[in-house]
């Protein structure tokens, strides 16, 4: 709740490039005003290791559409604890690993994937907004497509340089220039796919977090939670 405004149902869109903080944005956000939190990163990274895992094509967007629909993945919205599993598999641990994320851009990229993906992600957008809370949502066509009449939507960046320092001293790696390029070779392919690709479009506003810490972040992002909560009442009333 905020002070004027109820943040009751509200849904928060969050776009934006590998590495730009969405994640940790997005939790902080939820923790910060009861909201759910969904990472639809995670649901494409989730069926890229069960295609991975039984030996389908990622390469072959014929084998990977005829294949989209056996797995059941399962979101935990808690943003103290959101979980991801597979055919009731955790798999939290294994779609960070790079074999997954070498192909999960390939598997996204795949007409028939996203369409499965984003009526899980509006079942559970209606879910949260029917229980009461609210959510946040965070991914790369949450803005454009997963829910465009989200009352915030945002596109969070930062440079190049500050996304690869910060995943680095992440997954304790010094070779932040490897760390880079996979970076720029995801954001390139998700930027250019046919399908519903990484774009900031008009009515979404972009958060450059380049020279600021993760909660100057987050505390910007809930003061314009609040104002939309706050601008909401005032319709109301
Ligand atoms: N404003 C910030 N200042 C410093 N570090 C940050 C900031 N925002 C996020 N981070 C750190 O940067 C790393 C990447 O952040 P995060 O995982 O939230 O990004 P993401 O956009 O969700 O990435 P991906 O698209 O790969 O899932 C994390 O280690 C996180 O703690
Ligand atoms: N809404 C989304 C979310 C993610 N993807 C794809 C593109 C990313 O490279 C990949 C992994 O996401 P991350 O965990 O890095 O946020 O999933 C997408 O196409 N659409």
């Amino acid at each position: 709740m905020s002070g004027q405004g109820s943040t009751e149902g509200i849904v928060i869109a969050i776009d934006g490039p590998s590495g730009s903080g969405k994640s940790s944005t997005s939790k902080g956000v939820a923790k910060a005003r009861g909201l759910r939190y969904l990472d639809t990163g995670a649901m494409y990274r989730a069926l890229t290791w069960w295609m991975l895992d039984n030996g389908v094509d990622v390469e072959d967007p014929a084998a990977v559409a005829a294949a989209v629909d056996r797995p059941v993945i399962t979101m935990g919205t808690d943003p103290a604890a959101p979980t991801v599993s597979v055919d009731g598999r955790d798999v939290a641990a294994e779609i960070r690993g790079r074999e997954v994320t070498a192909s999960v851009s390939a598997v996204s990229a795949v007409p028939r994937a996203r369409e499965l993906l984003v009526a899980a992600q509006r079942e559970a957008i209606d879910a949260a907004r029917r229980e009461g809370p609210g959510i946040v949502v965070e991914g790369r066509d949450i803005t454009t497509v997963v829910a465009p009449d989200a009352p915030v939507k945002l596109f969070v960046t930062a440079s190049a340089e500050a996304r690869a320092q910060r995943r680095s001293k992440e997954i304790r790696t010094g070779d932040v220039a490897a760390t880079r390029a996979d970076l720029e070779r995801r954001d390139r392919l998700d930027s250019s796919r046919a399908h519903s690709p990484l774009t900031l479009t008009s009515g979404t506003a972009e958060l450059d977090t380049t020279g600021l810490d993760l909660d100057e972040v987050v505390a910007l992002v809930v003061d314009l939670v609040d104002e939309a909560a706050r601008a909401a009442a005032t319709a109301r009333a």
